[in-house]
């Protein structure tokens, strides 16, 4: 199957990542989100990401403008009836992703395929609210989206080889790497990297040492990119925490348990970056 006309329903961070690439590998998107304030918050970033580039000789004016002209924002699910393929990029709660998907089902044309980019719950719970089980997948991007190569493909108990071929030839089609994973709690990413990540908070819970000092260990003795409360605040901690939530009820092992300080940051409304404080404090 041959997608042209995409729909991404949620323009968070990586909503409007998901939008900018399938628009750079010239397909139709459209950007939904509840607000017009959110869409337009996607947008903006989409046009200042496209903007570095042209400053990097990357691309040129003219190709930033084709770009965005082929991505249309929405606020109506409405929209859903034009698209082939759908990514769903909405807060990680499984009640939103169900209402999302029960909706889609019902506008959406019979043969579209219904892809979540969801960092852990089960894709066959998400499918079987729909009456298209067979066309539902998990298409999983990395943060940030334009950056990052792997897309974690994962299918529903039901979803056909059609559909995980479409998916996979999509991400291809994006400039990403797909890699088959099978259907568990945080999929393969998730399961390693969240624990780490809940580890590091227990440390700064139980003062093992200062949030700075627990980053450098992990940049210059492990080399990772970025320190692990750095990068939790960078994915979201609200999601960090939606993502512990199910690595916890999921495998029911006591090794998952979210650490208590990243429960209230949540409940503080310290999300991280996009709040502007988490373990570091943005501008
Ligand atoms: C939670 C989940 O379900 C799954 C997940 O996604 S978990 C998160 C996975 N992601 C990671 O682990 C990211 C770890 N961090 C990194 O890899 C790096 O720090 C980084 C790529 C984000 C930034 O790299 P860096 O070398 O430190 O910074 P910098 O030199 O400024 O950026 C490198 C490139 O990335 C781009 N970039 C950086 N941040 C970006 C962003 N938020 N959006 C888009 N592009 C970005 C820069 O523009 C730059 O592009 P060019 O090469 O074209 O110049
Ligand atoms: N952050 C990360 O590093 C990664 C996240 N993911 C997954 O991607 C998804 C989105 O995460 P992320 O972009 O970080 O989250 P954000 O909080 O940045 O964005 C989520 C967006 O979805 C919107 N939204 C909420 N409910 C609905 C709805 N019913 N219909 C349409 N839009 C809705 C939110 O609006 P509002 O603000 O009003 O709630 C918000 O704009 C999650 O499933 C997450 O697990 C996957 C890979 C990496």
């Amino acid at each position: 199957m041959t997608i042209q006309k995409v729909l991404v329903v949620g323009a968070g961070q990586m909503g409007a990542g998901i939008a900018q690439v399938a628009a750079q590998a010239g397909l139709n998107v459209v950007l939904h989100d509840i607000k017009d304030e959110y869409v337009n918050r996607g947008m903006q970033t989409i046009a200042r990401l496209l903007g570095k580039n042209v400053e990097k000789g990357k691309l040129t004016e003219a190709e930033k403008t084709a770009i965005l002209q082929n991505i249309q924002s929405s606020t109506s699910l409405e929209h859903a009836a034009e698209a082939d393929f759908v990514v769903e990029a909405a807060t990680e709660n499984m009640q939103i992703k169900a209402d999302i998907f029960r909706k889609l089902d019902q506008v959406c044309q019979h043969e579209a395929i219904l892809a979540t980019n969801t960092s852990s719950l089960p894709i066959t719970e998400i499918a079987a609210v729909t009456n298209r089980p067979e066309r539902v997948i998990g298409m999983h991007f990395m943060n940030p989206v334009p950056v990052m190569k792997l897309v974690e493909v994962i299918r529903g108990l039901a979803t056909t080889d059609e559909v995980y071929q479409t998916v996979e030839e999509l991400a291809k089609q994006m400039g990403k790497i797909p890699v088959s994973v099978n259907d568990f709690p945080g999929f393969v990413s998730n399961r390693i990297l969240l624990p780490m990540i809940n580890e590091a908070i227990y440390c700064v819970y139980e003062g093992v040492a200062a949030p700075e000092a627990i980053d450098e260990v992990m940049k210059l003795g492990m080399n990772h990119p970025m320190g692990p409360l750095t990068l939790a605040d960078f994915i979201g901690l609200d999601t960090c925490l939606a993502i512990m939530e199910v690595l916890y009820e999921g495998f029911r092992d006591s090794k998952y348990r979210p650490c208590p300080l990243l429960r209230k940051y949540v409940k503080a409304g310290w999300l991280g970056r996009k709040t502007g404080r988490g373990f570091y404090r943005y501008e």
